[in-house]
């Protein structure tokens, strides 16, 4: 049975659905109030978009009223899995924020926990019986689209280990490995390096987790510009996109999916989770 949190975030079709309702206190404190209609010796699967705290808080209670009411098995599907950039302490002072996450659902004690496409290997190594969903058939849909002909970039080092498995998944499509760097005291984007010298007008199709701001794209599409790429389409699992869309207008289509939030926009491709797991 299936208790999406996130009413318009209904990840899994055709199970049954767990009702309740839930509201604000006025003090700002998230509450649910479960339907006890329905067996609690079945496993129970909790949906979720965890962006903030309060969706957290919401999250624990909710495991907390389950628990009341004698269920035993939880599942959790949260694809965004929230600050998972935060996996490492740059400067003294800063915090290890993904753990602290990781804590408090580790003390749910929840039976599985599936997360889509997770930053780093991290995530999974820091919370408890975890299943990263890969995000090959995101990228598998996305060449129903734009057609196979393409070259999947890989923006940075980090992103290399997951892309050549998406590039193994479709069959050894072409990668073209990529490095950005950064001013080591402010932290800003300082410069791109693409490892190939001619892109002879192929299409690229830049594939990563996250777009935030963009900066990342926007100046690695400069650099793939300047090596004769055709045209350029951005994927990015985890759509933020603070700055908007209009400062990604060099990509002739951007691609992402639900697990962060939905757009509406006609810029932005968006393929809902429910039909890639
Ligand atoms: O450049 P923006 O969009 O702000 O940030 C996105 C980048 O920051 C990284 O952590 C993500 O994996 C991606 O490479």
């Amino acid at each position: 049975m299936i208790l999406n949190l996130d009413p318009k975030f209904a990840p899994f079709q055709n199970q049954e659905e767990i009702k309740f309702q839930s509201f604000t206190f006025s003090g700002g404190e998230p509450h649910i109030k479960i339907n006890p209609d329905f067996d609690s010796n079945q496993k129970i699967t909790i949906t979720h978009r965890l962006n903030s705290f309060n969706d957290l808080g919401l999250l624990c209670i909710t495991v907390d009223a389950l628990r009341r009411m004698d269920v035993k098995i939880i599942d959790l599907f949260i694809p965004y899995f929230p600050a998972a950039r935060q996996d490492r302490v740059m400067i003294p002072g800063e915090p290890l924020s993904v753990k602290v996450y990781a804590d408090i659902i580790n003390g749910l004690q929840l039976n599985k926990v599936f997360v889509f496409d997770a930053h780093s290997e991290v995530t999974p190594a820091l919370v408890n019986n975890c299943t990263v969903i890969p995000n090959h058939t995101f990228i598998q849909q996305i060449l129903k689209v734009i057609g196979e002909n393409v070259k999947l970039i890989s923006p940075d080092g980090g992103a290399l280990k997951k892309i050549y498995k998406v590039s193994e998944f479709l069959g050894g499509i072409d990668v073209v490995e990529c490095s950005k760097s950064r001013d080591v005291k402010t932290g800003k984007l300082s410069g791109f390096k693409v490892y190939e010298d001619d892109l002879n007008g192929i299409d690229c199709l830049i594939v990563d987790d996250i777009c935030d701001g963009g900066g990342t794209f926007v100046g690695l599409a400069e650099e793939l510009k300047k090596k004769n790429a055709g045209k350029l389409y951005l994927a990015v699992s985890h759509g933020i996109f603070n700055k908007g869309f209009e400062v990604l207008d060099c990509f002739d289509k951007i691609f992402t999916t639900n697990s962060f939030k939905d757009f509406d926009d006609e810029r932005v491709f968006q393929i809902k989770l429910d039909q890639l797991i």
